[in-house]
């Protein structure tokens, strides 16, 4: 068995530019992943046959599985006549703004590159990866990115200075399609992504903190406004700054120092049912 890690990721800005002809949005997001990770196990099987096993019984096990659908492009597109048994051990919340799918994805393709020996690039693999899904690509790189386009179009950038990262989710889950289309862009508040690209360039926390920023946040709290509770919780519990992820309904606290988590961490138990603790994975990925 071949074992692959998927990471989750948080956007540390996301701001969307308009809408495009073919429905998607146009997107300018900073990208970081961050050390909360599903586990993809990967093994030939000689009937040609894709086949998922997961520790969690809510995400599809046919071909609605992103991890299914990276496995099937590529049978398809390099001709492999092996099949494969994908078991994933799930530990991001799904649904969550966490894009723990897209990291199956990811970590799926990485993985049976090597099972299969079929030796594309990390370049070929992210654009493999963009036919699945928008983030597919920026999780095949992790690290920290600039992602445009629709989010596929990935340029690796500076990682944030050492911090750590709460991760609170309450209990319901997001369609990432229903918040991209509840958007109406002239009532939102752009975040700054050039002041953020700086303060990743130049280190400095304090400014990283000052320029998170997400436009959908202002969709997913009218649907939702119990994630604006647990934003003003995280904040009074001490983080230095506060964002929903994504599409949500994941929001994070950042810190600068390990001794302040704690605080944060059993302040959002009371809330939440899922809350992590994290540190943020500066590196970017390459091939095994
Ligand atoms: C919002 C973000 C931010 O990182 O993450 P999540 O909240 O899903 O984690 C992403 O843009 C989500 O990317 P991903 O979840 O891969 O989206 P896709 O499967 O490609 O698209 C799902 C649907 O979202 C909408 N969509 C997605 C991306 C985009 N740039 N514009 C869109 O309008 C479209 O309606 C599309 O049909
Ligand atoms: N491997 C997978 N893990 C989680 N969800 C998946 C997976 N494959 C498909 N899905 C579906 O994708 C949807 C979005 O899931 P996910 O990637 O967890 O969230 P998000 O897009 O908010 O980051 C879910 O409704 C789920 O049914």
């Amino acid at each position: 068995m071949l074992y692959v890690k998927a990471p989750a990721k948080i956007n540390l800005t996301l701001d969307v530019l308009y809408k495009r002809p073919d429905n998607y949005h146009e997107v300018e997001m900073i990208m970081t992943t961050v050390d909360l990770a599903d586990r993809i196990g990967l093994e030939n099987r000689n009937d040609g046959n894709i086949h998922i096993v997961s520790t969690n019984g809510f995400i599809p096990s046919d071909n609605r599985n992103l991890a299914y659908q990276a496995a099937q492009l590529l049978k398809d597109t390099y001709g492999v006549k092996e099949g494969v048994t994908i078991t994933i051990e799930k530990e991001i919340p799904i649904a969550a703004g966490l894009a723990g799918g897209s990291s199956d994805a990811a970590a799926t393709l990485k993985g049976l590159n090597e099972l299969w020996n079929l030796n594309l690039s990390i370049d070929t693999l992210a654009e493999l990866g963009a036919k699945v899904g928008s983030d597919v690509s920026f999780c095949v790189y992790g690290g920290t990115a600039l992602a445009t386009g629709r989010g596929e179009k990935i340029q690796n950038i500076a990682s944030p200075p050492p911090c750590w990262v709460v991760l609170a989710k309450p209990k319901i889950g997001v369609s990432t399609a229903q918040v991209y289309g509840g958007l109406s862009l002239d009532e939102v508040e752009h975040p700054n992504t050039k002041q953020m690209l700086q303060a990743l360039e130049s280190g400095d926390y304090d400014l990283m903190c000052e320029s998170v920023g997400n436009v959908l946040e202002s969709v997913t709290f009218k649907l939702h406004p119990e994630v604006v509770m647990i934003k003003e919780q995280m904040k009074r519990f001490g983080a230095d700054a506060v964002l929903m992820s994504g599409s949500g309904p994941t929001v994070f606290g950042i810190v600068d120092h390990e001794s302040r988590i704690s605080r944060i961490y059993n302040g959002l138990r009371g809330f939440c049912d899922e809350v992590f603790a994290v540190r943020l994975i500066g590196e970017r990925n390459t091939l095994a």
